[in-house]
C-alpha cells in the first residue's frame, strides 16, 4: 500500500479566466478537465488515495464522473488544502493544482526520488529574464520559479498550516514553520492555466469531443380552474390553468429535464423539489435560466431544443412563436434552433379527456470548443 496522498485542488472561481466556463469543467475530449489531471494521477499507480477538492455544487456533479474521494474546499487555497489534510492518512502528500494540467511521469518520479531528503520537495524552473526588485536588478541565478506539485511530509505540512498566515505554496509554510525544502528540476509543460490562451501552449491536451450530447424531457399537468395557464413561457389566455407548485409550466419542466438529461445533471426534481416553499408559485422562466447557466458554465453550449405538447386544449398555435422566442432567448440559441410542436390525442386518454397536458421535448448540447478561443 502506498504511503502516499494525492491532493488535487480545484475549486477556484477561475476568475482571471476569461470565459463563462469554469476552466475545472472545460472538456479534454469527454472529460472535464479536474478529471483528465486526476485520471492522469491515478494511471501513474502511486497513490492510495486521491481527494479532489471543489465547492460543494461542483462535488454533486463530479460524483457523476469518477469516484475519488471529493473534499468540500474552502475560501482561499490554504483553508480548501487544510480541509483536505484533515483527510490524509498517509505519511506523505503530494499537493497539485488542476490549473497545472500536463504534470508529466518524469517529473513526478524526480520527485518521489528525493522524498526523504527534505521535510518538502519543491520543483521550480529557473529564470532567464532579467529581474528587478522594486527598482535594482537582483542576481537572476538566486531566483527561482516555484511550481507544484510538492510533496511533503503530512504532519510537517498540517502543523506548517496553523498559521493566520496565508502562503502560495506549501514549501513557503513548511520552511517559516522551521522545516526543510529540497528541489527538483520543474518541467516548462506544468505550467498553469490561467488565461484560456494558455491552454494551447499544454501539448497534453486533446480538443474537446465534438460529439452531440442529447437528452429527453417529459412532464405532465392536471388542469386547475383556480389558476392562470403558463405555457412555454408564455401567458395563455384560458380560464384555467395547470396544478402544479410552480406556475405550471410543463413544457418548460419537460425542456428543463431533456437539457439536464443531455448534460447528465439528473432531473428538475432534484434541483427543485416541488417540496421547497421556495419554488411555490415560481415563474418556471426562472427555473429554465438557472439550468441554463448552469450548463454553460458547466463547460456545455445548446445546440438545439424540440418540444412536443400533447393537448387536447388549449389551442397552442397563436402563441408557438412567442414560446420559441421566449425559450429562445433564455437558450442563448436563435429561434430557429427551437421547435415548438402541438398535437392532440384525438381524444384518447386523460389528455383527450382534457384532464390535463402532457410534453416530451429533446436537447441536444456540445461541449464549449476551448481550442478555437485559446
Ligand atoms: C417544477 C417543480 C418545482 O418545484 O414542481 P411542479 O411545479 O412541477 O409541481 C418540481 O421541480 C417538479 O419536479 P418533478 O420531477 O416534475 O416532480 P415529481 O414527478 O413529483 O418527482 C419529484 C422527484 O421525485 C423523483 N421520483 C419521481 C418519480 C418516481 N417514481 N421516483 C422518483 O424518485 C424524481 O427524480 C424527482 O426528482
Amino acid at each position: 500500500m502506498s504511503d502516499l496522498t494525492l491532493v488535487l485542488l480545484s475549486a477556484g472561481s477561475s476568475s482571471r479566466f476569461d470565459t463563462s466556463v469554469k476552466k475545472q469543467w472545460l472538456r479534454i475530449q469527454h472529460k472535464p478537465l479536474w478529471q483528465f489531471v486526476a485520471d492522469r494521477f491515478a494511471h501513474s499507480g502511486l497513490f492510495s488515495e486521491i481527494i479532489v477538492v471543489s465547492s460543494e455544487e461542483d462535488i454533486a456533479f463530479m460524483q457523476n464522473y469518477a469516484d475519488y474521494s471529493f473534499v468540500k474546499g474552502g475560501s482561499s487555497r490554504q483553508d480548501s488544502l487544510q480541509n483536505a489534510l484533515l483527510h490524509v492518512k498517509s505519511e506523505y502528500v503530494l499537493v497539485s493544482d488542476i490549473a497545472r494540467a500536463c504534470i508529466s511521469e518524469d517529473l513526478l518520479q524526480r520527485i518521489l526520488a528525493q522524498k526523504e531528503e527534505a521535510d518538502c520537495i519543491v520543483p521550480f524552473l529557473p529564470v532567464t529574464d532579467t529581474i528587478v526588485y522594486e527598482n535594482t536588478t537582483i542576481d537572476r541565478d538566486k531566483v527561482k520559479k516555484i511550481q507544484t506539485p510538492q510533496l511533503s511530509r503530512t504532519k510537517i505540512l498540517q502543523k506548517a498550516l496553523q498559521t493566520s498566515t496565508e502562503f502560495t505554496d506549501e514549501s513557503s509554510a513548511i520552511v517559516a514553520y522551521g522545516g526543510t525544502r529540497t528541489f527538483v528540476a520543474g518541467d516548462e509543460d506544468a505550467c498553469k492555466i490561467t488565461f484560456t490562451h494558455d491552454l494551447n501552449r499544454l501539448p497534453c491536451l486533446e480538443a474537446p469531443s465534438s460529439d452531440i450530447l442529447s437528452g429527453n424531457g417529459f412532464d405532465v399537468h392536471a388542469f386547475d380552474e383556480k389558476r392562470k395557464m403558463f405555457l412555454g413561457g408564455v401567458e395563455i389566455d384560458a380560464d384555467y390553468g395547470f396544478k402544479a407548485h410552480s406556475d405550471g409550466d410543463v413544457a418548460l419542466h419537460a425542456l428543463i429535464d431533456a437539457l439536464l438529461g443531455a448534460a447528465g445533471m439528473g432531473d428538475i426534481g432534484m434541483l427543485f423539489p416541488d417540496n421547497d416553499s421556495t419554488y411555490k408559485g415560481i415563474d418556471s422562466k426562472e427555473l429554465l435560466q438557472t439550468v441554463v447557466t448552469k450548463i454553460y458554465s458547466y463547460g456545455f453550449e445548446i445546440v438545439n431544443a424540440d418540444i412536443t405538447i400533447a393537448a387536447q386544449k388549449p389551442r397552442i398555435a397563436n402563441y408557438k412563436d412567442a414560446m420559441r422566442k421566449t425559450i429562445a432567448k433564455i437558450l442563448k440559441i436563435d429561434k430557429a434552433r427551437v421547435n415548438v410542436k402541438a398535437t392532440t390525442t384525438e381524444k384518447l386518454g386523460f389528455i383527450g379527456r382534457s384532464e390535463g397536458v402532457g410534453v416530451i421535448a429533446n436537447a441536444n448540447l456540445k461541449y464549449f470548443n476551448w481550442k478555437i478561443i485559446g
